[in-house]
């Protein structure tokens, strides 16, 4: 394949309405100045307007919770939630996993929270017709290209996580993934026979010099508020597209930032030093794929999935979404025993990224730290001692909390 049909197949969005937003062509200068869009410099309305997206699975019971824990906010600004459609549930309501409806609404909100979508009803459909398209269409629409999961440990859960407690004390990792490129966009891929009648299945790991660039630059920046310290994984080793991924972090660093140190890990001894010594890391920037492992593993070290958090952003002039980093949990959906703390957590993240809220956004983590020290747990942090509550009693104990704090 040509070096012009990579670039367009590459372009090639999930659905027609994205295509505008995909910039692979644009000059560097204007590239730079969207890889600055993490809405830190927002400034703070009112009145914000909401996207909910409860999707699927334990989707909305969190989405409840979370709406609950952050309604005293009210008391400062305004909010109007409005719901739409994404994923399983927008499938089965209009056929689309991403209606255009929804784009259209998000683009004129303020911002998104998004709770989970998926499940095993769909997990046969064609791939159009899968949730997860939907969710990778909208990442993509909205030019979100850079996902921060972060993993900080909190004291209280240290006895949640299976690792022992000397190893996960004082974690705190920001993991940076690129959201919008990678072998999850790259094409050509699918499924063929050969003409022996063998299946084959096949998808495009590929990664253009901007893309890395621009995420590239969004980690260092991170790490300059923090520890100053960046590790890139790839597997440069075997991977050619990882070697281009580490040649433009090495450059970027070099010219940009050399304040900032930056070490490299290959993704399989990464993934192992996440869980030997994990405190080394202070900034992990990585693609789309490796990210999503390795996010899901860093989940542990805190205490469990239904902890982890995280921004979708990137794009300086739309909205951001912010989703937590788990699925929509099939196995324990409608039970009332979800943990909705990721995705409040990730309404903290909204204040801080989106909303021009980094008070209220502390405001809300001490009200969750607060819950956690009183002792509430729900069934996947339940440690001994600890008293039991569903989704819904934890959001309200963390409106409770947030109220004593305002
Ligand atoms: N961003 C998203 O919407 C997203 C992310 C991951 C997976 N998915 C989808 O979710 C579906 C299920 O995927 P999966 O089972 O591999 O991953 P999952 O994250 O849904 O669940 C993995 C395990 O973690 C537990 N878990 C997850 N969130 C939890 C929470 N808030 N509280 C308590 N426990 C929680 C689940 O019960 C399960 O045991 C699939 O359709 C998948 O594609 C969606
Ligand atoms: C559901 C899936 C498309 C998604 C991803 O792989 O990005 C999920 O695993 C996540 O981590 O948000
Ligand atoms: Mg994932």
């Amino acid at each position: 394949m040509g070096k012009r049909s990579l670039a367009v197949a590459a372009a090639g969005a999930l659905c027609a309405g994205c295509a505008a937003f995909i910039t692979p062509s644009l000059p560097r200068a204007a590239q730079r100045a969207g890889s600055r869009g993490l809405h830190m410099a927002v400034t703070k309305k009112d009145s914000y307007s909401i996207t909910l997206l409860p999707g699927d699975g334990i989707g909305p019971e969190i989405t409840t919770a979370t709406v609950a824990a952050i309604q005293p906010f009210s008391k400062l600004f305004k909010m109007e939630f409005k719901e739409a459609l994404i994923g399983g549930a927008a499938i089965d309501a209009t056929g689309s996993p991403f209606p255009d409806a929804t784009f259209e609404q998000i683009k004129a909100s303020d911002s998104v929270l998004l709770s989970a979508i998926g499940g095993p009803k769909w997990d046969g459909n064609p791939r159009e017709q899968r949730p997860e398209t939907g969710l990778l269409a909208m990442r993509k629409g909205l030019g979100l290209f850079a996902n921060l999961r972060p993993a900080k440990v909190v004291r209280q859960l240290l006895d949640a996580s299976t690792l022992k407690p000397e190893i996960v004390d004082g974690v705190d990792i920001m993991v940076v993934r690129e959201l919008t490129g990678d072998v999850y966009f790259g094409t050509p891929k699918g499924i063929e026979t050969t003409e022996s009648g063998e299946r084959f299945g096949y998808n495009n790991m590929i990664y253009y010099e901007h893309e890395v660039e621009r995420i590239a630059r969004v980690a260092f920046d991170v790490a300059r508020k923090r520890g100053k310290r960046v590790c890139s994984v790839d597997k440069a080793n075997v991977l050619d597209v990882s070697q281009l991924w580490r040649d433009v972090v090495i450059r970027i660093q070099k010219d940009e930032y050399p304040d900032v140190e930056l070490t490299h890990q290959y993704v399989d001894n990464a993934a192992m030093q996440l869980i030997r010594w994990p405190k080394q890391f202070d900034v992990m920037v990585t693609g789309n794929i490796f990210g999503d492992i390795l996010s899901d593993e860093a989940s542990m070290l805190v205490g469990s999935l239904g902890m982890l958090p995280s921004a979708s952003v990137g794009n300086p002039s739309g909205p951001g979404v912010f989703e937590p980093c788990h699925g929509s949990a099939p196995d324990i959906a409608g039970q009332d025993k979800a943990n909705p703390l990721a995705m409040i957590l990730s309404a903290a993240m909204m204040l801080r990224y989106d909303l021009g809220r980094p008070e209220e956004a502390d405001l809300l983590e001490t009200a969750v730290d607060n819950v956690l020290d009183q002792g509430y747990a729900t069934a996947d942090i339940m440690r001994d001692g600890c008293k039991p509550v569903g989704c819904k009693e934890m959001g309200q104990r963390v409106a409770e909390a947030l109220e004593k704090l305002l």
